[in-house]
């Protein structure tokens, strides 16, 4: 059971969150959605007081692409409802842990589980575990994602290395940098026109054609909407001539905080759906199917994240 009931969050686990307290009479969420230096680094410290691993490298696993944790050797797992301050997932598909271990004898660090503006998280709490793998010591992030697919050469499993987004939440003013800029983290403006970094889209495009997969990988533009809504026709169409090639409702403001405190970012997609373009068509998106097809393709995905993991840690980046 999870969801929102008599006005009360509740989590994977079945536990019930009202003002920030857990319903089980223990305290897990501070009051407000600010989260400082001071409360970044006690989670930050949570991990490390309970953890020998140090990670390097930060994974977020999508929809339906929890198996990608799966692969971790020598784990240690946190459910979120267990971390001090840290929000709980709400959503089919995400498991709702944070996991350490070594991926290839590489220490990293594992979301199995993001949160999404939907949820009614505001951006920077969506985002706020990004810091937290800064304070930890992480260097570089792999976000994964499901997306509908716009560019019409796109087939439901290809994946698409994010080469770049449009913050289109950002046009209307909704940004998870917003408010007091703490400098420990990053400057007030951050260049975002390397958000994404080229080295890693090109290992990724050669690990691509070394498992022979290279007609079903793409480099590709990724947008980010709020949901939790799929879109209309008319949106997509939009989007399209925006220059959108995968859309989905996360990465965006996560890759943002990236760049903002220097963690190195990688993204990429896997096509669950085809966008709806024409309305004649009977087709119509669903969250079973994106976690379906997740499902599938997350073994290739996992070899594909494990590759990357082995390549950002040889080449030292
Ligand atoms: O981006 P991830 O978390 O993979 O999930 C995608 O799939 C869900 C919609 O089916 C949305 O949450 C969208 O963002
Ligand atoms: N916004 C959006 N998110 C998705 N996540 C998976 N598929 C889709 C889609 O078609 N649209």
């Amino acid at each position: 059971m999870n969801g929102i009931k008599n006005n009360v969050l509740i989590d994977l686990n079945g536990n019930g969150y009202t003002n920030g307290k857990c319903t089980n009479g223990t305290i897990y969420h501070q009051d407000d959605d600010i989260y400082t230096y001071d409360t970044l680094n006690q989670i930050a410290k949570f991990f490390l007081d309970r953890t020998k691993v140090r990670p390097k490298i930060g994974i977020i696993c999508g929809s339906g692409l929890g198996a990608i944790a799966e692969m971790l050797e020598d784990v240690d797992k946190f459910p979120y409802s267990s971390i001090p301050n840290f929000p709980v997932s709400t959503v089919e598909g995400h498991a709702g842990q944070m996991l350490f271990g070594y991926l290839d004898n590489v220490p990293v660090m594992c979301m199995q589980g993001r949160f999404h503006y939907y949820e009614g998280y505001p951006l920077a709490k969506c985002s706020m575990p990004i810091r937290v793998m800064k304070l930890v010591g992480v260097t570089h992030l792999i976000a994964t994602n499901a997306a509908g697919g716009l560019n019409p050469s796109y087939k439901v499993g290809d994946i698409v290395i994010v080469k770049d987004h449009i913050n289109i939440m950002g046009f209307a003013g909704n940004n998870p940098l917003q408010g007091p800029n703490d400098t420990r983290f990053g400057p007030r403006f951050p260049p975002m026109n390397k958000a994404y970094d080229r080295k890693l889209i090109e290992y990724a495009m050669e690990i691509a054609e070394e498992m022979g997969m290279k007609d079903e990988v793409h480099e590709g533009v990724y947008t980010c909407l709020g949901g939790p809504n799929y879109e209309t026709v008319a949106e997509l169409k939009m989007l399209k001539i925006l220059g959108v090639d995968a859309v989905g409702m996360s990465t965006v403001h996560e890759v943002i905080t990236a760049r903002h405190c220097d963690i190195t970012a990688f993204a990429f997609s896997i096509i669950t759906n085809k966008c709806v373009t024409e309305y004649e068509s009977m087709e119509e998106a669903n969250h079973d199917e994106v976690v379906d097809v997740g499902k599938r393709r997350q073994s290739i995905l996992s070899v594909l994240v494990c590759k990357m993991v082995t390549k950002i840690n040889d080449a030292a980046l």
